[in-house]
């Protein structure tokens, strides 16, 4: 497929700026026909310019999304916008052409109304379709006194279908545009609960390794530093064996809860979009911090180290106090997700061999 913009979403918009011009040109072969066959009023050279201008106003929206003109507006894909060109583009062809050749016309008139499926609400919709209504109204009548009767009949009924059409468009198009926000949000609710560990509600090893990914092909082609800390709770089985399973995954909440407020409150990972923090397995979990070196890196674990131990976690069979060990690990060249992991590992393995409770980093 060709490649629009290097922005997802901006390259499907400007697919479907290229959609409309499938439309125009069907259009223009609409005009260049009824030409041929002697139904229209204008002459080769204000056809030419009609054609030009027409296709120039989809180049302009082409040429908004390719320089991101379009992201200031409330609806970026220019739905609304696109359409009433279309509209007006198609009046006027139509107040050139013979009333016989109307009828068909308005046929290829109303498809350009299912671009408005991509965003348009009913309201919208009903508002494109009375603005469309009334210019074929309008015309209608700029015309009435040259009409003969029976035209004027058929130039009457064709403007009433052409309105019916379009309100059950509205309806139906609004109806789609539900479903297609419906399957959006079902959308983002599914990729949520992939990312994200049942118990704890961080996000799972699936999330962080994803994260780990980019940020160790952020560090291989632009040289973004990046420190990588493996966390393991100390002495977790003893909990689960003193006071149970529930009061372990209680204990892991907890945990996570505490981590995730000592890392929003480092001041070298606020700014970060994705959360740092993921569930790598059972009691281990690992923070991966893009953009922070090793010395940063230490700080926060410290940082994490020390709000695990300070304080004893509160739950039903009382306060139970935790420790948690680390290892810390920052990316070298020629480092991959694996190597890196296997290096933590091997520092966490120090910090528990050195008598658990301290971050050890990686030598
Ligand atoms: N409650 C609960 N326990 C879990 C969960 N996942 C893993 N565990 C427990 O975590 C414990 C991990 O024990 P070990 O690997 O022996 O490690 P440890 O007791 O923490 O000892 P060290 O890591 O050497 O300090 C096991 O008892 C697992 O059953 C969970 O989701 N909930």
């Amino acid at each position: 497929m060709l490649q629009l913009h290097r922005d997802r979403k901006q390259a499907l918009r400007a697919q479907r700026v290229l959609l409309g011009l499938v439309a125009y040109l069907m259009w223009i072969a609409v005009g260049i026909y009824l030409y041929w066959i002697d139904l229209l009023h204008i002459g080769p050279a204000g056809l030419g310019i009609y054609f030009l201008l027409m296709l120039l106003t989809n180049a302009a929206f082409l040429a908004a999304v390719r320089w991101n003109w379009n992201l200031r507006f409330r609806d970026p894909g220019m739905t609304l916008g696109q359409i009433a060109c279309g509209i007006f583009w198609g009046m006027v062809l139509l107040s050139q052409a013979a009333p016989e050749a109307r009828g068909g016309m308005l046929l290829v008139f109303v498809t350009g109304f299912f671009f408005g499926v991509f965003r348009l609400n009913t309201q919208q919709f009903l508002g494109l379709a009375l603005f469309a209504s009334l210019a074929y109204a309008s015309l209608i009548r700029a015309e009435w006194a040259d009409l003969d009767a029976e035209t004027r009949q058929i130039e009457l009924a064709q403007w009433v279908f052409l309105s019916l059409i379009l309100l059950w468009m509205s309806f139906m198009g609004g109806y789609v545009a539900r479903l297609r926000s419906n399957l959006r949000q079902a959308m983002g609710r599914i990729e949520e609960l992939a990312n994200r560990d049942h118990l704890t509600g961080t996000r799972n090893r699936r999330a962080i390794t994803g994260s780990l990914e980019e940020a160790v092909a952020r560090a291989e082609t632009e040289g973004e530093v990046l420190t990588i800390a493996m966390l393991d709770l100390d002495h977790f089985k003893a909990h689960n064996d003193d006071h149970g399973h529930l009061l372990g995954d209680e204990l892991l909440k907890q945990f996570v809860e505490r981590v995730e407020r000592e890392l929003r409150a480092d001041d070298i990972i606020r700014g970060q979009q994705d959360q740092p923090l993921g569930r790598f397995g059972g009691e281990e979990f690992l923070v991966v911090l893009p953009g922070t070196g090793l010395d940063g890196g230490m700080l926060a674990a410290e940082r994490i180290r020390r709000g695990i131990a300070e304080l004893p976690f509160e739950t039903e069979a009382g306060a139970v106090a935790m420790t948690v060990s680390i290892g810390l690990t920052e990316w070298r060249p020629g480092d991959d997700c694996e190597s890196l992991l296997k290096r933590a590992d091997k520092a966490l393995y120090e910090a528990k061999e050195g008598g658990r409770n301290q971050v050890v980093a990686a030598e």
